[in-house]
């Protein structure tokens, strides 16, 4: 589909808004050509002829005529305008949807302000167009033509002389068109680049500021702002070449009228009352030349617009849910990796990964930063697809799966939390938004939130702000995790979720996940041992592979990455701390 079809296909339900527009304009361009011609005939039959009687008849008409015209202008703006905010509506709704169909790899690599400029600036461009641009251009041909026909009927040689302008006229709407379009590609391509820079910094300034990079960012900046501000003087350079020329050329038709019909008037060929009547025509003629220069803007405005929602709306997701996935309402959560490998930007991100999880049991995942442990829960929530291999969840490849119902069984705590500008109920009711305040309360008694959520001003009520300002790393992770608990998932992700947490909070958020055994299989991905201790499964990364798995005595005993890295972190703690201590 070309991106022109693609905007149609959004206008095709509001035709008959449009028909109806397109109808009314057509009626007001007509109307239009009756005022010149009454203004003609009170000239001659009433001002020359001295038919005084007629000259009330004749006012009437153009009152009455002007009055029409006016109810039906204002109708088919009203047509046009609700097609347009219509369309918008529509398109808006559907590219938003792709958007949320999008997976990881897009947003890897787009840029937040770039996908805004295309809902709002982008979008409002087609708004304009539907509403504004398509009966402008529409009456002013129509316009142009009656005029046309009209002074023709009244005077052949003196329409052919007005029509030498016209050549003139076309060549350099194409001459503008042509030269218009790159520069506007250039205008929204930097707009957008302005935009991205202002949310990142906007997302960022804590960290502009904890650095005290303001100059530097000011900096950066200004140098956005100045190829956004070139790119709008070279798109208006170009208008402002070819506004001129067809303001020349309007004049040149009354230039044309003036003298040649004056002419004419003096050689009795035509009456005084006729010129006035193609003086009349003659705003009919000027008037589309005149904003022929804007329209062509707009409508290039319009195509580049058309253009980048279409790209980015095009853009396939690598993950897609298959046409009649599995669909199994409570997965047990049994979990196998065989053989799995990922690569990504030709490089080998996981390697070779094999492990067996059987439902309701516990997997700590521990290695260096880096070594693969959140790519691999990202390929069971299939948020990427394996390079090659199989996961499989309760048997079934994650492939085969309906995408929605496997990460509808997933309850997730990421390492990068985020929370929504709303009320820590709403945040942490988030997967589930129909169940009652006391099951919240409850995710939050395991989280290890409910003291300090109940003692903060509005307690549950309290708006979080964006991404969760205001709250402290440990207070988000566990307003994360009682988000993740509440959803009762069959397969519970924590990643780094008490790595902000003290020791004694984490041991009373252990226990508590303790409750879930044999309820859920757990993946806990954790830098200190005492997280992951107890777990049934201990998966030891480095450099995406696993070097080494068992339980935490076997992989003591062992001595390897493991057992060094329990010496290291452990040999001197007291032993109660290791064993936990139990609930609050
Ligand atoms: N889709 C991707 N495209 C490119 N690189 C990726 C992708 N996914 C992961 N990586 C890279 O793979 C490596 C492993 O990432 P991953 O997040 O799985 O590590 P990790 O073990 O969870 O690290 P950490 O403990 O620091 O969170 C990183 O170098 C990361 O940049």
């Amino acid at each position: 589909m070309t991106p022109m079809k693609w905007f149609f296909s959004f206008l095709k339900k509001y035709r008959g808004l449009m028909i109806v527009g397109i109808l009314l304009t057509t009626a007001v361009s007509v109307l239009s050509v009756v005022n010149p011609y009454i203004s003609g005939q009170i000239v001659d039959q009433v001002i020359s002829g001295g038919k005084y009687d007629r000259l009330m008849p004749f006012i009437g008409c153009l009152i009455g005529i002007t009055i029409v015209m006016g109810v039906l202008r204002f109708l088919f703006q009203v047509a046009f305008e609700t097609a347009s905010q219509g369309v918008l509506y529509d398109m808006r709704d559907k590219v938003y949807r792709k958007l949320l169909e999008e997976d990881f790899a897009f947003y890897n690599k787009k840029r937040t302000g770039d996908l805004m400029s295309r809902q709002t600036g982008d979008m409002d461009a087609i708004r304009h167009f539907v509403a504004y641009v398509v009966y402008m251009v529409y009456q002013s041909v129509l316009m142009f033509v009656f005029a046309l026909l009209m002074i023709f009927t009244v005077n052949t040689k003196l329409a052919l002389a007005m029509l030498v302008v016209l050549p003139f006229t076309a060549f350099a709407t194409c001459r503008q068109t042509k030269e218009v379009r790159p520069a506007f590609k250039r205008n929204r391509d930097c707009f957008s680049s302005l935009n991205a820079f202002v949310q990142e910094n906007v997302s960022g300034n804590r960290v502009v500021k904890a650095f005290a990079k303001e100059d530097f960012e000011i900096e950066k900046f200004n140098k956005e702002n100045d190829k956004f501000r070139a790119a709008q003087i070279d798109a208006s350079k170009i208008w402002m070449k070819y506004v001129p020329i067809f303001e020349v050329l309007s004049y040149a038709l009354t230039i044309i009228l003036i003298l040649y019909g004056g002419y004419m008037v003096i050689q009795g060929e035509i009456t005084l009352g006729q010129l006035v009547t193609v003086n009349g025509y003659l705003w009919m003629l000027n008037n589309p030349l005149r904003q022929a220069g804007w329209l062509v803007n707009d409508i290039s405005n319009f195509t580049t617009s058309v253009e980048k929602i279409y790209a980015t709306y095009s853009e396939e997701p690598h993950v897609k849910t298959p046409v009649s996935g599995v669909v199994k309402k409570h997965l047990k959560g049994e979990i196998e990796f065989k053989n799995v490998s990922y690569r990504a930007d030709d490089e080998d991100i996981v390697m070779d990964v094999n492990f067996k999880v059987k439902p309701g049991q516990t997997v700590g995942i521990i290695g260096s930063t880096g070594a693969g442990k959140s790519t691999i829960m990202n390929l069971l929530c299939r948020f990427y697809d394996t390079t090659s291999g199989e996961v499989l969840v309760d048997g079934v490849n994650v492939r085969d799966m309906d995408l929605y119902n496997l990460r509808d069984n997933i309850g997730m705590a990421m390492q990068d939390v985020f929370l929504f500008s709303d009320t820590i109920e709403g945040n942490i009711a988030y997967g589930r938004p129909n169940c009652s305040f006391e099951e919240v309360k409850q995710a939050a008694i395991m989280a290890d939130a409910n003291h300090f959520i109940q003692a903060l001003s509005d307690g549950y009520d309290t708006i979080v702000g964006e991404r969760g300002v205001g709250l402290s790393g440990g207070q988000k992770q566990r307003i994360s995790l009682a988000r993740a608990l509440l959803k009762d998932p069959s397969i519970l992700i924590l990643d780094d979720t008490t790595s902000a947490v003290d020791m004694e909070t984490e041991s009373y958020i252990q226990s508590q996940l303790k409750k879930l055994d044999n309820k859920c299989t757990i993946f806990v991905i954790a830098y200190r041992i005492s997280s992951i201790r107890d777990a049934d499964l201990i998966l030891v990364m480095d450099n995406g592979r696993i070097i080494e798995q068992g339980t935490h005595e076997e992989l003591v005993a062992a001595g390897g990455y493991y057992a060094t890295a329990f010496h290291n972190q452990y040999g001197e703690i007291p032993q109660e701390i290791l064993n936990g201590k139990g609930e609050k």
